[in-house]
């Protein structure tokens, strides 16, 4: 079944419309260009943030419409601690600014909230506001939103490691048992199925250590828009560009 994109003035070609079963089920995207977004209109850093929540929330409702089954948004990274103190205050606030005017909205949609991260090392308030949100959820079967809080993809895989050599030092696992899929259990993401597709705002064509290991096969998409200007359209023609991919996981 053909999903309607709204923006499409001409009746679109069949390889033009969103078609339901091509729908990519994994959708990864890296927020960027929220401090740029501010400095363009002579704005403090943190307006592009405030911003930036409000296009969450609006292509969380596409991502809803499109048939995707896993949205995962790259929220704060461990390198971000660097950015000034003020900074990072205002940003840890966010998820509970975000909940509090959407949360209503998200379960009107079916939504499931989840993190991946290291969860544990985030403010207090911040843990609250988010488990609170992830308990109201947990029953909904629809989208899953993944947020990527406090993550990094080098930290994971290290910490899967080191949790693998404990196991194996202790007789609980036998090294020969150790393949990706049993590795994959070990990593924050065990149980969702690796990004289809990976969108990137704000011009820059790199990964910026976000899910290493679970982006082996993933598509890229990168926009030179800027977060706060990423806008359900663009969001249509990231969707369409997958699938005109031709996914091809190594083989020819
Ligand atoms: C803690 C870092 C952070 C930054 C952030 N930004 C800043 C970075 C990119 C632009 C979007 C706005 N948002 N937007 C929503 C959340 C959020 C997180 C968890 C949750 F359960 C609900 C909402 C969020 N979290």
């Amino acid at each position: 079944m053909s999903i309607k994109i709204p923006f499409l003035s001409k009746q679109p070609k069949e390889s033009d419309s969103l078609s339901e079963e091509n729908a990519p089920n994994h959708v990864a995207i890296i927020m960027d260009g929220n401090g740029r977004w501010a400095q363009k209109r002579g704005l403090p850093r943190f307006a592009g943030h405030k911003e930036g929540v409000s296009t969450v929330n609006k292509i969380v409702k596409t991502a809803v419409k499109a048939n995707v089954k896993v949205l995962t948004l790259y929220t704060f990274s461990t390198e971000n601690w660097k950015r000034p103190k003020q900074e990072v205050e205002y940003i840890l606030k966010l998820p509970k600014e975000f909940l509090h005017v959407y949360l209503p909205s998200l379960m009107e949609n079916n939504v499931r909230i989840q993190t991946i991260g290291d969860f544990q090392a985030l403010p207090s308030h911040t843990q609250e506001a988010v488990n609170y949100a992830k308990e109201k959820t947990k029953h909904n079967d629809g989208l899953i939103l993944n947020f990527a809080l406090n993550y990094g993809g080098r930290y994971e895989i290290l910490k899967a490691v080191k949790q693998i050599v404990t196991e194996v030092k202790e007789d609980d696992i036998d090294m020969s048992s150790l393949d990706e899929e049993t590795f994959s259990k070990y990593l924050y993401t065990t149980g969702v199925s690796d990004p289809d597709l990976l969108i990137r705002t704000g011009g820059e064509c790199r990964l910026s250590n976000f899910m290493l290991w679970q982006m082996a096969y993933t598509e890229f998409w990168f926009t030179d828009k800027l977060w706060p200007e990423f806008t359900e359209e663009t969001f249509y023609e990231a969707l369409l560009a997958y699938q005109h991919r031709k996914r091809r996981y190594g083989g020819i």
